[in-house]
């Protein structure tokens, strides 16, 4: 961290955040793709801003940029570019970067097959049930694009998601479902993640009980390692679909791997959310760093964690259809820069990602806002206001102006004095529990016109942003090695389970004597 960014932080910690923010209303703007971007409650001024500018310019955020666009390595540790923005590019690209442009292609022609009623289940019925697996990268982000435009699915088609290996997840999943006319699509990039090779061997059980080998018309498998699904087949056939190499899983709702959404949502609405990535990545890599929306998010991000403390971050969604977004964010980038060894292997010597949570607004008021306004600890927010325009307009003023209200009272407070001229009749031991602190700063992101461009638009900024970030630290946002140990540890566990083996630590043990 660079002293002079320590400096100024010191210099604006103590001031309101209130003058601070006014006196930048309306002047620190950013803009991409529709989305509107004020960050004037947030502890900078135009010198902090300047410094921040300079310390990204120094760190090569715009290199940064032209390495992951040129599908240079990106991914060191895995040696891997980062192809992830080709699946949504429109114009042509060149060697593995068109490559991944097409994969996405065969997923749409079978959803406009499946939705024409080309592709029909093994009796000849049209599918009315679609039964997605995976976990992780593998099914946050089909779950948050069904979810966010589920009111224009196919009517007729019953789309659920399993990803846990608790058993009732796929038996919810099933539940009631007709396994004649139901459509299983297992997606995993590896081909190797016991929760999801768990739940699809029980799904192609409770398939093939019912179809025989009809059952292979009833599958669809999505992954980066064919040959580990073929052999899975066992011979049998099924409807195999690929996901690049070269996209990591918490970057792929892009990809086929949201073939299940594709298909309810129909093909001509995820072309959509493409095409507003797409005009997102345009944006990012053609626009200088200090307008870059992005990259300047990311410094934010540094600002805010690095240099001011803050270990988390709270995210608001004002839009019902953002409800998931939260849940989708907390992998793309706690999974990406949850580390502290950089991509050369040394410690960073500063904090790095910060915790992010948060749910859907106006909800979250009844919840934790309570903590968020009056709580010990002053968090950065960020404000995400989309509902669609085009609804009751009584309820769209309402979540608007509660919003509003939200970010104003966290960055403004309420005195003691403001609590007893309001409301005279107070106790005084009364009118304190009702001050607010104030000085919680909050980003506000706002689009005029929230469609599925503007989602591609929004998920795109997002995933820029943390592979920025990721720069500013030092660490390589594409490898998850902090995820592998638990996996492994699960499986040795496995036999003292069974009691055919012993637990090696002492807790463990005498957990295990408990559960069995
Ligand atoms: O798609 P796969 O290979 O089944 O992996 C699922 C998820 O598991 C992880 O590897 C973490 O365990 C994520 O990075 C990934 O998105």
């Amino acid at each position: 961290m660079t002293p002079d960014l320590s400096a100024h932080a010191t210099r604006l910690r103590n001031q309101p955040l209130a003058s601070l923010a006014a006196a930048r209303a309306g002047n620190s703007i950013l803009s991409a793709s529709g989305w509107r971007i004020e960050l004037a409650r947030q502890f900078l001024d135009p010198e902090a801003d300047a410094a921040l500018v300079r310390f990204g310019t120094q760190a090569g955020l715009e290199q940064a940029a032209t390495d992951l666009f040129s599908g240079a390595i990106v991914n060191p540790s895995e040696q891997r570019p980062a192809l992830h923005w080709a699946l949504r590019s429109t114009p042509r690209l060149e060697g593995e970067a068109e490559t991944v442009r097409q994969s996405v292609q065969p997923a749409l022609q079978f959803a406009r097959d499946v939705r024409s009623g080309t592709i029909v289940s093994s009796g000849g019925a049209p599918f009315a049930a679609i039964v997605h697996i995976g976990i992780g990268g593998s099914d946050f982000g089909p779950r948050l694009i069904a979810d966010a435009f589920g009111d224009s699915a196919a009517p007729g088609i019953d789309l659920r998601f399993c990803a846990n290996v608790d058993p009732l997840d796929l038996d919810r999943a099933l539940a009631g479902l007709n396994p004649a006319t139901t459509l299983v699509i297992g997606v995993s990039k590896s081909f190797g993640t016991e929760e999801t090779l768990y739940n699809l061997a029980r799904a192609r059980v409770w398939l093939e009980a019912a179809l025989g080998d009809a059952a292979a018309q009833h599958l669809g498998l999505v992954t980066a390692a064919p040959a580990k699904a073929k052999e899975w087949l066992g011979g049998r056939d099924a409807h195999v679909f690929d996901m690049p190499l070269s996209v990591g899983g918490r970057f792929s709702l892009w990809s086929a791997a949201s073939l299940a959404c594709m298909i309810y949502l129909g093909a001509d609405t995820f072309v959509r959310i493409l095409k507003g990535a797409h005009d997102m990545d345009v944006h990012t890599r053609s626009t200088p760093l200090a307008a870059n929306v992005p990259m300047r998010l990311a410094l934010l991000d540094y600002w805010n964690t690095s240099v001011r403390g803050e270990p988390m971050r709270v995210l608001l969604a004002y839009a019902n259809r953002l409800r998931m977004l939260p849940t989708y964010l907390q992998q793309l980038e706690m999974e990406s820069n949850g580390k502290t060894v950089g991509s050369d292997g040394a410690a960073v010597p500063v904090a790095t990602a910060p915790a992010l949570w948060g749910g859907e607004g106006s909800v979250g008021q009844h919840s934790y806002h309570q903590w968020l306004h009056q709580g010990s600890q002053a968090v950065p927010c960020e404000f995400i206001l989309a509902p669609d325009r085009n609804r009751d307009p009584d309820g769209i003023t309402a979540l608007t102006a509660h919003a509003l209200a939200q970010a104003e009272v966290l960055a403004n407070g309420r005195s003691f004095a403001d609590v007893k001229s309001e409301e005279p009749n107070l106790t005084d031991a009364v009118a304190h529990q009702k001050v607010h602190a104030g000085g919680r700063p909050s980003t506000f992101m706002t689009h005029a016109t929230f469609s599925p461009e503007a989602f591609g638009a929004l998920v795109a900024m997002y995933e820029h942003r943390t592979y920025f970030a990721g720069k500013l630290w030092g660490l390589n946002p594409f490898d998850q090695w902090g995820v592998e140990r638990g996996k492994t540890m699960a499986s040795r566990l496995k036999p003292a389970l069974a009691g055919t083996g012993t637990a090696a630590d002492p807790v463990t043990a005498s957990l295990i004597a408990a559960l069995r």
